[in-house]
């Protein structure tokens, strides 16, 4: 009883949330670049001094990650992302080819549905809020109900600042009664233009069966390959600092080790040398009943876990500062954890013959699971790098770099973003770092240049048709002299001869 109340109340909730939305946009759409500008900035400005409170606010309310690293997330969105977007045009005229005689209109989509992970709650939350009103589209939050308090928080804040700089009301909001069928009505309601998902992979399905263009952030595999003329000091160091940060949850982070057999001993020491523990194949087996539910999903219990934690709960008795588990494997497949995404600091460790083996290796792992996402390599041997960046199924190639960071455009020039788009291998229309640019439709303006008759070479045309061995629909002579004749009396018509 109590849950079919629910369901309704957020239903009715979600139509009124799309509502006052819809009319909000329509005033957000009439506002110049500088001024939504202006309000972006006011939002940034304020989120940013609640950063430290709100990471470890979200470590408590979900027990996933690191509010150390939760706070980098958090200033890296109110600083870093918003000085990224600030002088971008993204609204209005964008584009403007004076010789060519061509504009470009950014378009708000219009009112976006959005979905944040619970394992990166603030700051998918604030990106996405940044993104969305830089672009002019009002946006519907459906917050993870396991994050809700911490959610509503970081919307609260942002809606405050950017009303009161003049957002109009109801251009930010979010569902409070948090139910399946208040979510899937903002989906499926007809005035809502967009769907920008991140994690939550069981509602996937339901925002694609909406029929909206939906943007998907989702789960990465990433191998990180070590070949031979790698800095293997700086490698492993970076590796092992990506996988560690807020316990592994970022989806770009390696989930895999696959080290050139020349320097696998090299590897091994190195990583032991950074505090990582290699499990026993006893070991792994036992941790491996762990990583998922009946179901098939991944198991919340060992998500955003230190190691350490990890190992305990397989009764490993390993030091407090080890940094990652790591169990040696040679197979891939759907069933083996090991090779697929494991979001808490494990990795799998494979040894190949070569950089040609290796790269088969990647690529069956990014088959198994991630495809589309991202794969790292680290090399000094930039034929080996270009190589690998021609053949692999996915959206980004991080080259020499932690994948964590270098994923989200912080240690690399990608755009700086925390819903990566996977393409169409990973069954999305984008393989993007998503940015306001994906928020806006482009409007092409194109004056008159020429004449239809310019643009057709009819002595050519003429040659091809009085051609009679290679016309495919055998007609005669006759029949193509009058075709021609036909296409010239339309050029005239057109008063271009
Ligand atoms: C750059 C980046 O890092 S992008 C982040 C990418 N991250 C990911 O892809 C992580 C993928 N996430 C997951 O695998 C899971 O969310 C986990 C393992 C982290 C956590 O699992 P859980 O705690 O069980 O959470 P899960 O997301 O599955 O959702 C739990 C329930 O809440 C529901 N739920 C989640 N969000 C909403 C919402 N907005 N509205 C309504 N229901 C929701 C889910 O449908 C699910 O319902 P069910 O249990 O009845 O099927």
């Amino acid at each position: 009883m109590h849950r079919i109340d629910n369901d309704l109340l957020s239903v009715q909730e979600a139509r009124i949330l799309v509502e006052n939305a819809r009319e909000a946009q329509k005033v957000l759409a009439a506002f110049p670049q500088e001024r939504l500008d202006k309000i972006v900035r006011r939002m940034a400005e304020e989120v940013l001094k609640y950063a430290k409170e709100l990471a470890v606010m979200s470590c408590e309310e979900t027990g996933f990650g690191r509010w150390q690293d939760k706070f980098v997330k958090n200033v890296f969105v109110s600083d870093f992302l918003y000085k990224k977007i600030r002088d971008m045009k993204v609204v209005g005229i964008i584009g403007e080819d004076k010789v060519n005689q061509t504009m470009d209109i950014g378009v708000p989509v219009g009112v976006i549905v959005a979905l944040p992970p619970s394992t990166n709650p603030v700051s998918t939350t604030i990106y996405k809020t940044l993104i969305a009103v830089k672009s002019g589209n009002a946006i519907i939050f459906s917050p993870h109900p396991k994050a809700k308090r911490t959610i509503g928080k970081v919307l609260d804040i942002l809606i405050r600042a950017a009303e009161d700089s003049g957002l109009p009301s109801g251009a930010v909001g979010y569902l409070r009664t948090l139910a399946h069928d208040g979510t899937v009505a903002l989906m499926n309601h007809p005035d809502t233009s967009l769907i920008l998902i991140t994690g939550v992979p069981k509602l996937v399905q339901a925002a694609y069966k909406s029929g909206k263009p939906t943007i998907y952030g989702g789960p990465g595999n990433g191998p990180a390959f070590i070949e031979r003329s790698a800095d293997i000091k700086k490698a492993v160091a970076d590796i092992i600092a990506s996988r560690t940060f807020d316990y592994g949850v970022v989806s770009a982070s390696e989930q895999s080790i696959v080290a050139e057999e020349c320097i696998a001993d090299e590897v091994r020491r190195e990583l032991k040398r950074n505090g990582a523990y290699f499990m026993s194949a006893l070991e792994s087996e036992r941790l491996s009943k762990y990583f998922y539910r009946r179901d098939g999903s991944l198991n919340p219990e060992i998500v955003g876990r230190p190691a350490y934690e990890l190992a305990q709960r397989i009764g490993i008795t390993v030091p407090e500062d080890t940094t990652v588990l790591i169990s040696e494997q040679k197979y891939v497949s759907p069933t083996n954890p090991y090779s697929r995404e494991k979001l808490c600091p494990v990795l799998a460790f494979y040894v190949e013959k070569d950089w040609r083996n290796a790269c088969e290796k990647c690529i069956e792992l990014l088959i198994n699971e991630g495809l589309g996402h991202t794969l790292i390599i680290h090399s000094q041997n930039e034929q080996v790098i270009r190589e690998f960046a021609l053949k692999k199924p996915v959206s980004r190639v991080l080259v020499n770099t932690p994948a964590t960071l270098g994923g989200i455009g912080a240690t690399t020039n990608l755009f700086p973003a925390l819903t990566l788009g996977t393409g169409a291998a990973g069954g999305g229309y984008t393989s993007d770092n998503i940015s306001p640019m994906n928020l806006v439709n482009i409007r092409k303006v194109g004056y008159g240049v020429r004449q239809l008759a310019d643009v057709t070479n009819v002595g050519w045309v003429g040659e091809v048709l009085n051609n009679g061995n290679h016309s495919p629909a055998g007609e005669s002579a006759h029949d193509l002299k009058e075709l021609l004749e036909e296409l010239v009396k339309r050029l005239r018509q057109c008063g271009n001869n």
